[in-house]
């Protein structure tokens, strides 16, 4: 696919030197417009639910660590996310090609934080199950303002990077190694979040 032939080398520079890179105008502006409604429609037929934290008999709702609420995708859902999913697979492709990543598969979730949601500092890999290797967040919210909050914050050895959540910015970033935060936002926070996947 050209959109990610286009940004390939700016890619695969910074994953493999840094460990992180972000990516603006990822995918067509019309598509994250298409995906930006459906979360919202999905969230008003009441389709999102209340996130959890941790895994198996620790899994828990727990609002004072994470306060967003997701729907986990699946093709077939609507035509906006099998296409987003089809750019998903074509870019775990060229990672797995350029990389030589070995990643099987990906797994992604829309999310809505509210306002006065945030994240707190954690890893996105499991202590029980490595298998996810980067993980992808692309931002649906038009009309950002720096004032909103919500940043994603990223940390570089010791270094804070903040990255506004802004429609159509893809953050990739390996997900063993990079800690990471959502700041509170002030109002209602959308994004596409995956992982793509190693077999274990
Ligand atoms: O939405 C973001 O910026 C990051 C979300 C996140 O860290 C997660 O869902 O694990
Ligand atoms: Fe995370």
């Amino acid at each position: 696919m050209d959109f990610i032939n286009q940004h390939q080398t700016h890619i695969c520079d910074q994953l493999s030197t840094k460990g992180w890179v972000i990516i603006d105008n990822f995918l067509p502006k019309e598509l994250i417009e298409q995906l930006a409604r459906e979360c919202r429609e999905r969230d008003s037929a009441g389709n999102l639910e209340q996130a959890a934290v941790g895994r198996a008999n620790a899994r828990a709702v727990q609002q004072s660590i994470r306060g967003d609420k997701i729907q986990w995708l699946e093709h077939g859902m609507s035509a906006a996310i099998d296409s987003y999913l089809n750019s998903m697979s074509a870019l775990r492709h060229m990672l797995n090609e350029q990389l030589f990543l070995g990643l099987e598969s990906n797994e992604n979730h829309f999310a809505l934080y509210p306002p006065g949601a945030f994240y707190q500092r954690h890893l996105d890999r499991f202590r029980d199950n490595d298998s996810r290797t980067i993980s992808s967040v692309l931002y649906l919210n038009e009309h950002w303002q720096a004032d909103f909050g919500g940043e994603l914050r990223l940390f570089d050895q010791d270094q804070a990077i903040d990255i506004s959540p802004i429609a159509n910015r893809l953050a990739l970033f390996v997900s063993a190694d990079i800690w990471h935060e959502v700041l509170p936002t002030k109002v209602q926070r959308l994004s596409l979040t995956g992982w793509f996947k190693r077999r274990t």
